[in-house]
């Protein structure tokens, strides 16, 4: 590390103590940018990194709710406006008990270069709360939802930031906080994205983040000579990120060979079939159970408390949650001979994993590349709600598909080294900061 990246560092590391997967994430920028800021004076005096890494605004609130026995629970709902210049701040909701400032300090900040690079005018901003959903009736969720939205109202707008759904917030949360700020603010209009399609949402969003996330991988075999099938392909999670992967992977002749959740993952050598995937949707998505049901329902492995990393594979796709893949993963991983990681979660490779798959020369895409296809159909739900339009299947995914590869050219001009391997991190990192950057600079020190 030089001396200017120690000292912004530094700097960053007292200003947000206690925090560290806020510095997690702005040392993983920081250190592949500031070399490039050396080169460009102009980003380098305005200070541009320094306010980037800087929220334009934190909201914190109380949420107080009644649970279905009549007893007053209380949360704490959180909205980080990390950076506007250029569109209004976009990004999810996340409901879940490890949330913390510093856990949506980091998704705001990862979210800001990830917006940029799709090339669509939107921010970055992320929100949420440590309600927990799991074990809560429908009746509390709703409940949980209006009363969140009942202060968040006030913060957002579809021209100010527009939330959506993230860990623990899916179409039928979002339903329930669109719900209440219609009934508050008396107007319907794009306030949030990832809604249900018949009341404004986009066709593809759900899908979105999956799909995407293959469509990259998919440029990044291309370089290669190869494409996925026959693949062997580990995923982790079984949610929505990783069910549109899996179905994604399939459709494209991969095989599916794990998925998981917090409590273990399912090791299944025929592969998982779309038809067993039906049953993962059904079992995650409307009962809410466990993962373990599918091996004991088609009688395959289970491995509790474990994650995937230790299988043999190709590909791996982390979709699950930060930090979810570490040193001893990475390597077990190299070491099975798998050539292409991909992240669909945000951040779920410790930096010495990703140091690990770098010096292995593992192909390794950072998630605010691969996962900004989730974003891109949010900015193509805001653009359709502005119209008062919906855009057919087709349109939707072929725009995608384009904003993906489009992604990936990025990665290529600004990470390729002489020796021609691309650094996807550097190249995300540099290509998501110049269009930020510059809109920066041309709207003076604000
Ligand atoms: N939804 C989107 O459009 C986008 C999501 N992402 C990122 O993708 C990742 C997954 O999000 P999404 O699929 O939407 O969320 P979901 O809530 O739909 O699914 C989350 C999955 O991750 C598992 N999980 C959550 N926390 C942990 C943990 N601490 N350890 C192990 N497993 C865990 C969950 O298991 P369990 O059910 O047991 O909790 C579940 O299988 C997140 O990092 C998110 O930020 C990135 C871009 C867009
Ligand atoms: O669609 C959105 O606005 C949010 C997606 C998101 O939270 C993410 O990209 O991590």
């Amino acid at each position: 590390m030089n001396q200017s990246t120690n000292r912004f560092l530094d700097l960053v590391s007292k200003r947000n103590a206690g925090e560290p997967e806020f510095l997690q994430a702005v040392t993983e920028v920081a250190e592949s940018l500031i070399p490039y800021i050396a080169s460009q004076p102009r980003y380098k005096n305005s200070k541009i990194l320094e306010r980037i890494a800087e929220p334009e605004r934190v909201v914190i609130f109380r949420v107080a709710w009644l649970d279905d026995k009549g007893e007053v629970q209380v949360n704490r709902g959180f909205r980080v406006q990390m950076n506007s210049a250029i569109g209004p701040y976009k990004g999810g909701l996340r409901f879940h008990p490890t949330v913390t400032l510093s856990v949506l300090k980091f998704l705001a900040f990862e979210q800001v270069f990830k917006n940029s690079l799709t090339g669509l005018p939107m921010g970055g901003g992320k929100g949420g709360s440590d309600f927990d959903p799991k074990g809560k009736s429908e009746n509390e969720i709703m409940k949980f939802c209006q009363s969140f939205m009942t202060e968040l109202y006030r913060h957002v707008g579809d021209d100010v930031d527009i939330p959506a759904g993230d860990i623990g917030v899916g179409k039928r949360e979002i339903g329930y906080l669109f719900g209440q700020y219609k009934r508050i603010t008396g107007t319907f209009n794009g306030v949030l994205t990832g809604k249900a399609f018949e009341w404004g949402g986009s066709l593809i969003r759900p899908e979105a983040t999956g799909y995407g996330l293959v469509y990259f991988v998919e440029e990044m075999l291309k370089d290669r000579e190869e494409t996925l099938v026959g693949k062997k392909v580990l995923i982790s999670g079984s949610g929505n990120v990783a069910q549109f992967a899996a179905e994604k992977c399939i459709n494209h002749g991969a095989k599916v060979l794990t998925m998981s959740d917090s409590e273990g993952f399912i090791y299944d050598p025929l592969g998982i079939d779309l038809e067993k995937l039906e049953f993962i949707k059904e079992l995650k998505n409307e009962r809410r159970g466990r993962i373990k049901a599918y091996a004991d329902h088609f009688g395959c492995e289970y491995h509790a408390g474990e994650k995937p990393w230790k299988i043999k594979c190709d590909i791996a796709l982390p979709n699950a949650t930060q930090n979810e893949l570490a040193l001893a993963d990475a390597e077990m991983l190299i070491n099975n001979g798998c050539y292409c990681v991909a992240e669909g979660a945000n951040m779920p490779c410790t930096p010495e994993a990703v140091a690990a798959f770098n010096n292995a020369r593992v192909l390794y895409a950072p998630g605010k590349a691969a996962n900004a296809g989730g974003v891109a159909v949010s900015g193509l739900e805001m653009s359709q709600n502005s119209l008062r339009y919906s855009w057919g299947r087709e349109k939707v995914d072929h725009k995608l598909k384009a904003i993906m590869t489009d992604i990936h050219h990025i990665c290529v001009k600004y990470g390729k080294d002489e020796q021609g391997h691309i650094n996807y991190e550097k190249g995300a990192n540099v290509g998501g900061f110049v269009k930020v950057a510059e809109a920066m600079l041309s709207q003076g020190v604000v």
